[in-house]
């Protein structure tokens, strides 16, 4: 493949925000000051904060952290040599940090698909953590304990992760439509205290009573040292729905018994753990992946306030649910003073139109959404702009998986010329990006536009030689430690499991597991999948990314969602194949010449090379609970290894759509009218 191939849709979408104007330019300007320094740009204050570990104190003073024991030193060795101890001796509180401000101003706007939307000044968040930490702190929680959510996106659940936080607890959550064995894979490893629950949900128009589902989770994890549940009312009626649990009370009656415990923010090391996330390992349990409050306070800050320009006269509404690292990646917009958008309910429900208005009502600033939240815009034919002028709107973040040069055209088309948009690459490992806006900057369609500062981020061949300068992809490694490392993974004594997941490939080198390719002219970065993904047949080397961009631009609305993976084959002399799977829109049926245009298409778009051996239609595609398509496990699976799904795949039942597929001459002959009877 020629040098430049994978940018022939470079093509220039809008034009940077005034660098002088940017937060990211009074940073270098403070850091010429401090340094005596002589940073010109942006580019010059990158180079500088992954050569010089003082920029992170450089960002902490800037960033107006609140502590109680200032730093006087950036970093010292740690048990590992690629895990150092940040900020040695410093003591601070996460919770404190957030609580940025006391006033009458909306902290959190809380908003459901049922059209309900309720304000909460910061003077009321601030009564409210204070509330449920004293409910904590007569509950005997401790600094350390684990404290785990099955909840919402809600003014509440914000307020009790804050709380936690400012006990010196450690908190875990996950979404309400986890299944009860996914909770346990979790919350049997991390062994909580105490369990935060919703009663009865509603999502994309259905209520969901959660009741049996907390009380199964419940009755298994007292085994593990649960000592109660709290329960949230019911969103619909207000109230604690009929159950059947011991040992737990409503959230009012649990505050209750804190009522006159005073707020005290515990001044914990910037170590401290405060947050558990999970892998998305589609088999076998999740890693339990353990961040501290310091990292994730430094880093999100820094994205948000460096990356997205963002400060106190903004709203961020990232569309998540509290499942996915982007939950706390929102919830630090609050340290910052930004209002927050808490939704919960799906976006599609009862109306996408209704959702967009909302942002335009709101004033959204920055609006977070995924690949698949534009290609249901664009396939359902809806134009943004026709339903709300969006005035307010400066920026559209879609992460979660590739977007691709056509989406980035869409999304540009959809918001308009002066909207910033913008994708990222980095997530649960690290809660914050690797790679991501940088608003002073061209946007390029299909390309992030840079490294995140203090991110030492390269492009690795398989030997471990930097190919960044040849326009040819690798693996993205980041080959200094950050902050938001993880601390360990939970219950990984030797640490051995940690090593293994990201420093095995390169020792010593984080290795993320993206495939990723930078634009030698403008410096842009693509990523082009996941690197276990790579497709490879007749040895070319390519990311499904490249596909998925081909099919966005001429079939969005023919296809609903596709996914497209190799196959191995046991016989040593055959090469992988690639296999393209397409679930319709609307009831439409794949026909041979649909089929035929996809693979002309594909051919003229990247390479004869690139043209899957076969498409075949499926009912449905196999996404995980944070909504990202499941490659690894089809391939898997269509390459004949046994596979036992885990509760972070949404529909574990669409795996077994493609068992068949390991027999794929059976499927051809039978597809063909030539299947050979079975005896
Ligand atoms: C920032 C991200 O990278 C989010 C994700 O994809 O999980």
């Amino acid at each position: 493949m020629a040098d430049n191939d994978h940018f022939q849709d470079s093509k220039l979408l809008s034009r940077p925000l005034d660098p002088s104007s940017t937060r990211a330019n009074a940073l270098r300007r403070a850091i010429n000051r401090k340094h005596g320094l002589q940073l010109k740009d942006i580019h010059d204050l990158h180079s500088y904060s992954i050569s010089d570990y003082t920029f992170w104190l450089d960002l902490w003073e800037f960033l107006g952290i609140v502590s109680s024991v200032p730093p006087t030193k950036v970093i010292e060795p740690g048990q590992k040599p690629y895990l150092p101890r940040w900020f040695p001796g410093t003591r601070l509180n996460y919770a404190e940090n957030l609580l940025s401000r006391s006033d009458d101003g909306v902290a959190i706007v809380q908003a459901r698909e049922t059209g309900s939307v309720q304000n909460c000044s910061w003077r009321q968040l601030r009564l409210r953590v204070t509330e449920i930490a004293g409910g904590l702190r007569a509950a005997g929680v401790k600094i350390g304990d684990r404290v785990a959510g099955i909840i919402s996106n809600s003014i509440d659940s914000v307020a009790l992760a804050l709380a936690v936080a400012a006990v010196g607890a450690i908190f875990s959550c996950t979404a309400p439509d986890m299944g009860s064995s996914g909770i346990l894979e979790r919350y049997r490893q991390i062994q909580p205290v105490v369990i935060f629950a919703e009663t009865e949900v509603m999502y994309a128009g259905k209520v969901v009573g959660l009741v049996p589902k907390v009380t199964e989770v419940a009755n298994d994890l007292r085994k593990n040292g649960l000592r109660g549940v709290v329960l949230f009312p019911s969103v619909l009626s207000g109230k604690v729905p009929h159950h059947e649990l011991t040992d737990c009370v409503s959230i009012e009656d649990f505050i209750k018994k804190g009522k006159d415990i005073p707020m005290v923010f515990e001044q914990l090391p910037f170590n401290h753990p405060l947050y558990i996330l999970y892998s998305s390992g589609t088999s076998g349990p999740p890693k339990c992946i353990v961040h501290s409050a310091g990292g994730v306070l430094v880093q999100t800050m820094k994205d948000l306030a460096l990356g997205f320009n963002m400060n106190r006269d903004q709203t961020y509404f990232q569309y998540t649910t509290t499942g996915w690292m982007m939950w706390p990646y929102m919830i630090s917009g609050l340290a910052l003073g930004v209002t927050i958008v808490a939704y919960d309910g799906s976006p599609f429900y009862p109306d996408l139109r209704e959702f967009l208005k909302f942002v335009d009502k709101r004033g959204v600033s920055v609006l977070g959404i995924s690949p698949r939240f534009l290609t249901e815009v664009q396939g359902r034919g809806i134009h943004p702009l026709d339903l709300a002028p969006f005035d307010c709107l400066r920026a559209v973040f879609s992460t979660g998986a590739v977007l691709t040069p056509p989406m980035f055209e869409f999304a540009q088309q959809a918001f308009g010329p002066n909207v910033h948009i913008a994708s990222g690459s980095g997530g649960t490992d690290i809660c914050c990006g690797f790679v991501g806006a940088i608003l002073s900057e061209p946007v390029y369609a299909g390309e992030i536009q840079g490294k995140s500062l203090g991110m030492a981020v390269e492009i690795f061949d398989p030997e471990g030689k930097n190919i960044e300068h040849t326009g040819q992809p690798g693996e993205l490694v980041c080959t200094r430690p950050h902050p938001s490392l993880p601390v360990c993974f939970w219950n990984d004594k030797d640490g051995e499991k940690f090593r293994k997941a990201y420093f095995d490939m390169y020792p010593g080198i984080w290795r993320q597991g993206d495939f990723i390719v930078r634009n030698p002219k403008t410096k842009g970065l693509m990523i082009l999948g996941r690197s276990d993904g790579v497709l490879n047949p007749s040895g070319v080397r390519f990311g499904s990314g490249e596909i998925y961009a081909v099919l966005e631009r001429s079939f969005s609305n023919i296809f609903e969602d596709t996914l497209c993976i190799g196959q191995r084959r046991p016989q040593k002399d055959k090469d992988e194949r690639v296999l393209l799977f397409v679930k319709m829109r609307n009831g439409l049926k794949l026909t041979n010449e649909m089929k035929a245009q996809v693979k002309e298409a594909i051919r003229t778009g990247l390479s004869i090379r690139h043209v899957p051996a076969h498409i075949f239609e499926v009912a449905d595609i196999p996404v995980t609970v944070n909504n990202k398509k499941i490659e690894i496990a089809v391939k898997q699976i269509v390459s004949g290894t046994a596979l036992k799904p885990s509760g972070t795949v949404a529909n574990p039942e669409s795996l077994e759509l493609y068992r068949k597929y390991f027999d794929l001459e059976g499927v051809l002959a039978a597809e063909s009218g030539n299947a050979k009877p079975k005896l």
